[in-house]
């Protein structure tokens, strides 16, 4: 463990210096794609236009024999287009497997000044995070680069989980944190095997009205993933980066996604990850606030003026704490708007028929 007095110290001569605040730039829906499906890729430079992060996908769904291939498929890509505001971000192969060096020392070497954040996949600890940290500042050294990489890990083992706070103060480079549900499942061997999402036989069962304990009795399905979450992004905005929801496998099911999603962002995330196109437009609308949401988060900070006391608006209490918790809304309602003129419009209709 780094003292914190040399916390922000390149790990090595000629490393760019390690950001000291993450940048918060919108990174409603993460989109996955595979570099070296040519089908797929031929698709990115129109995909990147309606996302705020494309990854290019090194590792699981690659097969071992295309890993080459999705590799060198991510330089050319990289290389070949400016993607303007949107991020782009890569998975490299897992730490214990043999492809992982290779990802490293090409992508930073080849690409480094044009990838924002490296995803490490089956982060298990601090170690991990180390292990990267210190390889990406020679790396970068070597390769004269100027803003140095930031990296995010998978919560999706075991041990993961146990020491999910380490892992998210571990390095300056920590960007943020996504859920993996599936690798996480098997860790723990969990008996669901679906890639997230929730279960119907995870539930709970009302009581009885008498003592005919078989009459039928409503249940109601529970989220599976509500404390892994709900740690993450505990654990996350301890150490002031960011959390995210990973993939939702069931691809025709854009209904149970969509919950799957706004149950993360109620929770405090930020995003989620994108699998097919389909997903695209159902993390965005997730992601943004709703224009009524933001039309009343906009009223309570104006009736709050200096934002203590305690006032009393539509039957409702608000005080110190509630403008708060309204700012968060309001804020994230204000840099998406920014970018996106459609979104602006819809806030500032929905502000002006509540506050005039
Ligand atoms: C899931 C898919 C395999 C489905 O692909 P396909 O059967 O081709 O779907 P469609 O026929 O509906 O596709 C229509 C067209 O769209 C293109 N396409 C599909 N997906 C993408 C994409 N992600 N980006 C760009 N373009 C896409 C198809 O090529 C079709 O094109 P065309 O024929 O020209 O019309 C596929 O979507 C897919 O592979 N998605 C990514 C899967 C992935 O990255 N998985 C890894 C992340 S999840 C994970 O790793 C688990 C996690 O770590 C954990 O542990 O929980
Ligand atoms: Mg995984």
């Amino acid at each position: 463990m780094r003292s914190p007095k040399d916390f922000f110290a390149p790990l090595a001569l000629g490393a760019p210096a390690p950001v000291r605040e993450i940048p918060v730039t919108p990174s409603r829906m993460i989109h996955f794609f595979d570099p070296g499906n040519e089908k797929m890729a031929a698709k990115v430079p129109d995909i990147a236009k309606k996302v705020d992060v494309l990854l290019g996908n090194l590792e699981d769904a690659v097969r071992a024999d295309r890993k080459e291939a999705a590799r060198a498929g991510l330089v050319a890509i990289a290389k070949a287009n400016d993607f303007g505001k949107t991020q782009l971000w890569t998975r490299v192969n897992s730490l214990d497997s043999p492809w992982v060096l290779d990802d490293l020392i090409t992508l930073v070497t080849e690409i480094g000044d044009k990838l924002d954040v490296i995803m490490v996949p089956k982060v298990e600890g601090a170690q991990d995070i180390h292990y990267v940290d210190r390889l990406l500042a020679q790396l970068e050294a070597r390769a004269g680069l100027t803003k140095p990489l930031l990296v995010h890990a998978i919560l999706e083992t075991a041990s993961g989980v146990a020491n999910v706070e380490e892992i998210a103060g571990a390095s300056p480079r920590m960007q943020g944190i996504s859920l993996g549900p599936a690798d996480l499942a098997a860790s723990r061997r969990m008996k669901t095997t679906r890639v997230g999402g929730g279960h119907p036989g995870y539930l709970v069962r009302t009581d009885p009205a008498g003592e005919d304990l078989t009459e039928d009795r409503t249940t109601y399905q529970q989220d599976l993933w509500h404390y892994t979450v709900a740690r993450m992004v505990d654990a996350c905005a301890m150490h002031g980066i960011l959390p995210y929801y990973g993939p939702f496998g069931d691809i025709r099911d854009v209904v149970a996604c969509e919950d799957q999603f706004r149950n993360a962002f109620l929770l405090g995330c930020v995003g989620a990850w994108s699998l097919h196109p389909v997903q695209i437009d159902i993390a965005k609308k997730v992601f943004s606030p709703s224009p009524s949401d933001v039309a009343w988060a906009r009223r309570v900070i104006a009736e709050m003026g200096d934002g203590t006391g305690a006032v009393m608006i539509d039957g409702k209490m608000q005080d110190d704490a509630s403008v708060k918790q309204c700012r968060v809304v309001a804020e994230l309602a204000d840099a998406l708007a920014a970018d996106d003129p459609e979104l602006a419009a819809a806030y500032d209709a929905a502000t002006k028929e509540v506050l005039g």
